[in-house]
């Protein structure tokens, strides 16, 4: 059972007790939902990737976070925040998602992540492949309005369908935009690189309300000036954050299911997160890990700790004003 540290939030297990490499299979070893009366936050595993194009497997990428998510300590020096002391911390499990339906399993991610949100408890789904974060947009709009969004990846996601299918993981941003969960005026996308289908792909994109922060501005302006930028154009309102882990490049993230070189360092990736600190964060995901892909762990932990640091952010936004 995990820590309950006087009557405050039940943290992870110590590891100063407990060897981290056993005990619970949970998101750094915090406890279960069901193990507390009152959740501020829940990692919500999406173990769904029937709407991939390319390699699959990212179904098995709840597990692999978790797995991966063991070394974490609980203090961030880079936010000073203790994570998971300032708020409760929870993993809430696995959303139970029909592989042979993407409607249905859509459907379940929405209603799992809107069962939380009633009950006060702020989401960061583990995907999955990036098809779930239009579930997770569904319950975030359906709760804050329409939302920001924040999305780190190589690709747009924002395409019109692929086969003639509207559900995919190359198309959740369309739809959203479509449905009106997005607040057009303050979305971006940071990270994009790789080739196109059509020079038109921007044009349709920018129509509809994204930004591009691409992996070159990275390297021609460095991630601060990014961050800053990036800030500018998300405002004061609610922002949701998907991060696809393709955002990094191969050699920080080989175990995805469509790889882009050219990409992000996970440094530069946390430099960015970390500049986002007093943003209103109703939500987030981290997708598109693949494990089978996967070398040393090393997507794995980069998401764990991409993950990790959303859960900082969310700790400092919600302290006390003043
Ligand atoms: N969401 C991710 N990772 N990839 C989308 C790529 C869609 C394509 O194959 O064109
Ligand atoms: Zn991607
Ligand atoms: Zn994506």
């Amino acid at each position: 059972m995990p820590e309950h540290s006087d009557g405050g939030p039940i943290g992870p297990v110590d590891a100063s007790l407990v060897p981290r490499y056993g005990g619970a299979p949970t998101f750094a070893r915090l406890p279960r939902l069901d193990q507390v009366d009152h959740a501020d936050v829940a990692l919500l595993g999406v173990p769904f990737d029937s709407g991939v194009s390319y390699r699959p497997g990212a179904r098995f990428g709840p597990g692999h976070i978790r797995q991966s998510s063991r070394l974490l300590r609980p203090f961030d020096p880079a936010l000073r925040a203790e994570p998971f002391a300032e708020q409760q911390v929870v993993d809430a499990g696995d959303v139970v998602c029909n592989p042979f339906d993407i409607k249905a399993a859509i459907d379940s991610v929405h209603d799992a992540a809107r069962d939380l949100l009633a009950r006060g408890t702020r989401v960061v789904a583990l995907g999955g492949d990036h098809t779930i974060a239009l579930g997770m947009l569904r319950a975030m709009a359906g709760h804050h309005g329409p939302v920001a969004v924040l999305h780190f990846d190589a690709h747009l996601d924002t395409w019109e369908t692929y086969f003639g299918e509207p559900y995919t993981h190359g198309t959740p941003f369309r739809r959203a935009a479509e449905e009106g969960l997005l607040d057009e005026r303050r979305c971006a996308h940071v990270g994009i690189r790789g080739p196109l289908y059509s020079a038109l792909d921007l044009e349709k994109d920018e129509q509809l309300g994204f930004r591009v922060f691409s992996a070159d501005d990275v390297e021609a302006h460095g991630a601060a000036n990014v961050a800053r930028g990036v800030r500018e154009r998300l405002g004061g309102g609610p922002v949701y954050i998907s991060i696809d882990i393709d955002v990094l490049d191969p050699a920080h993230a080989p175990g995805t299911g469509t790889p882009e070189i050219g990409g992000l360092s996970s440094r530069e990736l946390q430099v960015i997160l970390r500049a986002l600190a007093g943003l209103r964060i109703v939500g987030a995901d981290v997708v598109e890990v693949s494990p089978a892909y996967d070398h040393a762990e090393i997507s794995g932990i980069a998401a764990a700790n991409v993950a990790y640091t959303l859960l900082s952010l969310l700790a400092v936004g919600s302290r006390p004003a003043g």
